[in-house]
């Protein structure tokens, strides 16, 4: 018999502090990524949008925690992201997710999720 899925995206992100390990090596990897460093070395409070970071990926995986934070497109508006930039942002994610054994399925699951936000980033 095939096994069923039975694990939530977020019990196999790793729940809060699972999520917590993965958006930190995402914000280091962006931080060393010609393409998008200089988005958030401009950033005025980095610790502030890493933490609404996690708040953000843990509710729209299926997590307890609330999103406190800005609106997606409100908190982007203005800066003109592109696709390229997005696209390497979305590389940084993946390679986070890889970093942290994820397993194919789950980082299949997370990219399509990614994919459907680009509306609300690239160039708003
Ligand atoms: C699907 C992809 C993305 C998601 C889910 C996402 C999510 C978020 C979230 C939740 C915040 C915090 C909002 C707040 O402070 O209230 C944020 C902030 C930010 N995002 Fe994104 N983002 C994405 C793509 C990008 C891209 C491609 C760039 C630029 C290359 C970018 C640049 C930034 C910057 C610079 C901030 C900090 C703004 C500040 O400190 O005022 N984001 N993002």
């Amino acid at each position: 018999m095939t096994p069923v899925e039975t694990k939530s995206l977020y019990q196999r992100l790793g729940g809060f502090d699972g999520i917590t390990r993965i958006v930190h090596d995402v914000m280091d990897a962006h931080l060393s990524n010609p393409l998008v460093a200089p988005r958030f070395q401009a950033s005025e409070d980095l610790d502030h949008a890493k933490q609404m970071a996690v708040e953000f990926f843990c509710a729209g995986c299926g997590g307890p925690e609330a999103y406190t934070g800005r609106d997606l497109l409100v908190a982007h508006k203005g800066m003109n992201i592109s696709e390229q930039e997005y696209m390497a942002a979305m590389d940084d994610i993946l390679g986070a997710l890889r970093k942290n054994d994820i397993d194919d399925a789950t980082r299949g699951e997370v990219t399509a999720i990614l994919y459907s936000l680009k509306g609300q980033i690239i160039r708003v």
